[in-house]
């Protein structure tokens, strides 16, 4: 059985408008996503700002309410769970966030911040609560003193090792991570990606990672979801998405990595020119007389594209 299971997720914000502040329209900012997790695996979400894969993460951890679809996580829906009953998931699904120095409480010390989870779920003594900790701090790659300290006397990278701490402490089975370090040094982010992978196998986790950067989801998936304007254009396995893209705008977007290899440059800018030739002449392919995306289509068990 996969561990999460979304079916037609969709979530709508009402936009407010006139006197009485009636809902007069809607942004569709996930408009009908389809997609599975196996155990052990990092499924990756990704496309541009604003295609809704942070609305997406967040209906799925429960911070914002899903206008209609499912999220059976193993096999119980979590979208028609009342509050009391999805809080026991809240221990097996937890979430990584952007920036680290917003999500942590900078008024509190890194003992409190990691024990809150096991304050809110455990009956631990305070003896027990200080072992756990110092257990998770250390798995993080701090000395044990940092639980003395406070979120700014940490730099970036050790911080977002906080947030993982604290995310690690419930023993989760998924965790949802949000451009968990888009805010970082480019030279600390292998060193933090590198760390996740390293507890993913000893903690035994699933993630969902969410980017917009390509060329990080390619080092950590194993299967990839592309997202624009709310919908899948494409979903495929790392290898499909990179060395066999079918739609236009998975292409667009592999040729927007920037090239390293300045004798390659020149190559890229013709392909990115094919590319949007392609999208001009072919448009009819990919979108619908309305603009609107096709649904997936399967070209392989594990490939499928939005295509006419
Ligand atoms: N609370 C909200 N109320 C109204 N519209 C919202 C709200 N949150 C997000 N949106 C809109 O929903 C759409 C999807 O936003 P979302 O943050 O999920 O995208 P994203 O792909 O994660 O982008 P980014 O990488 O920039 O965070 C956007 O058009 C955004 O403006």
């Amino acid at each position: 059985m996969s561990l999460l299971k979304v079916n037609d997720l969709k979530v709508h914000y009402p936009i407010r408008g006139g006197f009485f502040r009636r809902v007069v329209d809607s942004v569709r900012a996930v408009d009908g996503i389809s997609f599975e997790l196996q155990p052990g695996e990092t499924y990756g979400l990704v496309g541009e700002s604003g295609c809704g894969k942070t609305t997406s993460g967040r209906a799925i951890i429960g911070l914002n309410k899903a206008t209609s679809g499912e999220m059976l996580f193993e096999g119980k829906d979590l979208a028609k769970m009342r509050r009391a009953e999805r809080r026991k998931y809240t221990k097996d699904i937890q979430m990584i966030f952007q920036d680290p120095y917003s999500s942590l409480n900078g008024r509190k010390n890194v003992l409190s911040i990691i024990a809150e989870p096991l304050r809110n779920f455990e009956r631990l003594s305070a003896k027990e609560e200080l072992i756990k900790v110092q257990e998770l701090v250390e798995r993080v790659g701090l000395s044990p003193e940092s639980i003395y300290k406070y979120p700014h006397q940490f730099s970036g990278g050790q911080r977002q090792r906080i947030g993982i701490a604290r995310a690690l402490a419930l023993r989760p089975k998924l965790i949802i991570a949000d451009e968990p370090v888009s805010a970082l040094d480019v030279s600390v982010q292998a060193q933090v990606l590198n760390f996740m992978q390293e507890i993913q196998e000893d903690f035994n986790l699933t993630y969902l990672f969410i980017s917009h950067d390509l060329g990080i989801i390619q080092h950590m998936c194993d299967r990839i979801g592309i997202m624009y304007r709310g919908r899948f254009v494409e979903e495929g396995t790392a290898d499909e998405i990179y060395n066999n893209p079918q739609h236009v705008y998975t292409k667009r977007l592999i040729a927007a990595i920037p090239e390293m290899n300045p004798e390659k440059r020149f190559e890229k800018m013709h392909l990115r020119q094919a590319i949007n030739q392609e999208y001009q002449k072919e448009y009819n392919t990919y979108f619908d007389k309305d603009g609107r995306m096709f649904d997936l289509k399967k070209l392989s068990d594990t490939h499928s594209v939005a295509m006419q």
